[in-house]
């Protein structure tokens, strides 16, 4: 029997489910058993051989249902492979070097301490400005972040890939 993953996320505008899905699609693809969910509903790790968790980054932080969901879930994902990743920078170039050294929420790296995750990976995310509210507006004039969609599939796919090849080592 092929491992079942799940891989839960967390979204505002819609670029991380689709990076969710992405990753989703290819662990599918590559043989694993797989169940996609929103983190403010998904199941607990329990009855699954690994879990992808992601979000989308605002202000430096993940959205609160997926903090919410690596804390509740911690012990238990401190005892299965576990995979994170964060979206996020737009503009070209490495994400870390964009976000100035940012690889994770501040606050929520003691428990990735804990859970030591197989990886932590930072994605470019993707701003469609015409979703945004007026606040969100102006803290991106302000920042200067570039809008469009730069997340980088093959990338995506690529690590998805290797988590796939680790858990169908196990
Ligand atoms: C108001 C605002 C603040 C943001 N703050 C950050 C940030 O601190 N760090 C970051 O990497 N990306 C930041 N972003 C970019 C988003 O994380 C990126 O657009 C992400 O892909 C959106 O995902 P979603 O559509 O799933 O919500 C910000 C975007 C907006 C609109």
């Amino acid at each position: 029997m092929s491992p079942h993953v799940l891989v839960a996320y967390a979204t505002k505008y819609g670029a991380t489910r689709e990076i969710a899905e992405r990753v989703a699609a290819t662990l599918t693809h590559s043989g694993l058993e797989v169940t996609l969910q929103p983190a403010a509903q998904a199941d607990p790790p329990t009855a699954y051989a690994g879990v992808v968790l992601g979000s989308a980054v605002y202000a430096g932080r993940w959205l609160a249902p997926a903090a919410a969901y690596l804390k509740t879930h911690a012990a238990a994902l401190a005892a299965r492979p576990t995979w994170l990743f964060s979206s996020g920078p737009t503009g070209r170039g490495d994400p870390v070097t964009l976000m100035q050294g940012w690889r994770f929420p501040a606050d929520l790296q003691p428990l990735a301490d804990l859970i030591h995750p197989r990886d932590v990976a930072f994605f470019h995310g993707a701003i469609w400005p015409q979703k945004l509210n007026f606040a969100e507006r102006l803290i991106l004039k302000a920042l200067k972040a570039p809008t469009g969609d730069f997340r980088d599939w093959a990338h995506i796919e690529d690590w998805a890939r290797a988590i796939a090849a680790a858990l169908q080592a196990v």
